[in-house]
């Protein structure tokens, strides 16, 4: 089942803010969404999920279009993991997984056993299992990012989007996260991701899509995106990739490119 984006346009407040945008998210792979702040990945992310309307094109799920579905149809497609997903207080991390099954559920019955292993499965997967009967509003931020990250998981969706979900995580739960996604690929679920670290996407995405100033500038393996050429003219640096001891190209940013002279300028030891 691919999720098909077909030349979308998305306006917010009536400011055009994406333009001309076409993406397959595919079974089995992951796909990374990178670009400068305000560039429109986000944007983009939550128009793949259903969550914004496009004012042209439209979104696939299926061959059918996701704006058209049920809610509870639209969730057995899609599970997102967005950056501002509001906390009631109230529930527990494992409520909060639970709400995760609520596309598997027949409205108002108790969870089943099916459920409840389900919920368990996609805490320890997450790495949230110890969080499980604390309070979601008394998390971290990384803690949060777990949970949130558990609830999606329990969904259980053909596609998975998640928007910076390892922003506040430490490396062991970082690495921990891709390798979940790795299985959930290689199970068959799509999965899409919003990152800004160039080196995890590199390590852990199969293709890249690079969104510039509401457009998609390219789309391609890691190895056919990050060029020093592409990363000068959409992030304004200067950077070295280096692929032979690392298996990826591993970016390495030497400085940032001052729009007068075109160089990197390193900034000086000491400084910001
Ligand atoms: N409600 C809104 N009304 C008008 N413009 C908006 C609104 N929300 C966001 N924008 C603008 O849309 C553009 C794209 O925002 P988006 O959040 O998709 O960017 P992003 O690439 O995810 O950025 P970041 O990396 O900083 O999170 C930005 O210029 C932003 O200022």
């Amino acid at each position: 089942m691919t999720l098909r984006a077909r030349d979308l346009e998305v306006a917010l407040d009536r400011t055009p803010v994406l333009g001309g945008v076409s993406i397959d998210l595919r079974p089995g792979e992951i796909l990374g969404i990178i670009g400068p702040n305000g560039a429109g990945k986000s944007t983009l992310l939550r128009t793949l999920a259903g969550l914004l309307a496009p004012s042209h094109g439209e979104v696939l799920a299926d061959g059918r279009p996701l704006r058209r579905m049920r809610p509870r149809e639209r969730a057995a497609h899609v599970a997102v993991v967005t950056q501002d997903a509001p906390l009631m207080s109230g529930p527990s991390v494992r409520d909060l997984v639970l709400m995760g099954r609520y596309a598997h559920r027949r409205r108002l019955a108790p969870p089943t056993p099916a459920d409840h292993r389900a919920v368990d499965r996609a805490l320890r997967d997450a790495g949230a299992a110890a969080l499980a009967d604390r309070p979601v509003t008394e998390l971290s931020g990384g803690e949060r990012q777990l949970a949130q990250i558990g609830r999606a998981l329990a969904q259980g969706a053909a596609h998975l989007l998640l928007d910076e979900p390892t922003s506040a995580l430490d490396v062991h739960h970082r690495l921990r996260v891709f390798a979940v996604l790795r299985a959930q690929a290689d199970a068959g679920t799509g999965i899409g991701i919003v990152l800004h670290d160039l080196n995890e996407a590199s390590r852990h995405c199969d293709r890249i899509a690079v969104v510039h100033d509401g457009r998609l500038r390219a789309a391609g393996s890691p190895r056919d995106v990050l060029t020093p050429e592409l990363l000068a003219e959409v992030y304004r640096i200067e950077a070295r990739v280096l692929s032979a001891q690392f298996g990826y190209p591993h970016v390495h940013p030497l400085g940032i490119r001052t729009p007068a002279a075109g160089r990197a300028r390193t900034p000086a030891k000491g400084t910001a």
